[in-house]
């Protein structure tokens, strides 16, 4: 083993298992050192400098307090793009990507006005905006931090999505009318807590994650019911969801009035998105 993986195992071992070792190791070999995968796999040494070395303790420092490796790098890709992230922004997971991809699907031929709630790192609207050149693409976040991050994205990644500062919980709609209007809120309850894992609980915002037992749905129904006023009638509202609650969720766009609620699972089979008609 090389000298500078058996170091890595030596700080991590007792804090993740082996398997994600292995995987910080690659990381840190291959992205932050830009270390030869090739060579990497052929299992040539690897010669640190002594900024390297110490770069590489700051790293580790952080993993040993469960810090995720993408708040560590600044970046994480999704949707085949490369995201920056803080703690300040949910790092996107690739359940969220599965929802992308199905509007995607869905609305490639239409020039719609589209409106995503609860932005976070930007992930959605833009890819939203870069696979559907001809939509128009909204965003809203209550935390100007996670505007901060989705604006620079946006920059960055070239596309033109209208990020903007709205508590969706307290918003009066106007008339602005939207084609499609997609959601991933916070959905975890405060009960769920005791299952999750440190590396979320410590670090990722709580802002963009929790909703209180007694009103699980809290933002479904507060999104659902703007819904009514802000698609235009035939449009299309998408939410990502608890998977403790995909017949609720479809059961509370029924009763607000959306007709054809569909529940689609995710690729490990969960409940995971909940669509509905206008
Ligand atoms: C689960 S995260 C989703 C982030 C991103 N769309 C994604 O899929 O990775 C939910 C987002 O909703 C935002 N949020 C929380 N409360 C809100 C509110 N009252 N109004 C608008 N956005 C809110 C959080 O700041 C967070 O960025």
């Amino acid at each position: 083993m090389h000298a500078v993986e058996l170091h890595i195992k030596q700080a991590l071992t007792g804090i993740y298992p082996e398997s994600e070792i292995k995987g910080f190791t690659k990381i840190i070999f291959t992205e932050v050192f830009h270390f030869n995968m090739l060579d990497y796999y052929m299992g040539k040494d690897i010669n640190l400098s002594a900024n390297e070395a110490e770069q590489l303790d700051e790293i580790l420092a952080r993993l040993q307090k469960n810090e995720p490796i993408q708040y560590i790098l600044g970046y994480t890709e999704f949707y085949g793009m490369t995201f920056c992230v803080t703690p300040a922004v949910l790092i996107p997971r690739p359940e969220t990507a599965e929802l992308v991809s199905l509007i995607i699907k869905e609305n490639v031929d239409c020039s719609a006005k589209i409106l995503d709630i609860g932005a976070g790192s930007g992930c959605i609207a833009i890819s939203l905006a870069k696979n559907l050149p001809q939509a128009k693409v909204s965003s809203w976040d209550v935390s100007d931090e996670a505007l901060k991050v989705a604006r620079e994205n946006n920059e960055k990644l070239g596309v033109s999505v209208t990020f903007s500062k709205v508590d969706v919980l307290g918003y009066k709609p106007f008339g602005e009318k939207f084609n499609v209007i997609v959601s991933n809120p916070p959905y975890i309850t405060n009960a769920e807590k005791a299952d999750m894992e440190n590396n979320v609980l410590d670090w990722e915002p709580s802002l963009a994650l929790f909703v209180p037992d007694e009103d699980p749905l809290l933002f479904y129904r507060k999104i659902a019911e703007l819904g009514l006023d802000m698609l235009t009638p035939g449009g299309k509202i998408y939410f990502e969801i608890n998977q403790a609650f995909g017949k609720e969720m479809a059961d509370l766009l029924l009763s607000l009035g959306y007709c054809d609620a569909k529940i689609i699972k995710d690729l490990s089979g969960r409940d995971r998105i909940v669509k509905a008609l206008r």
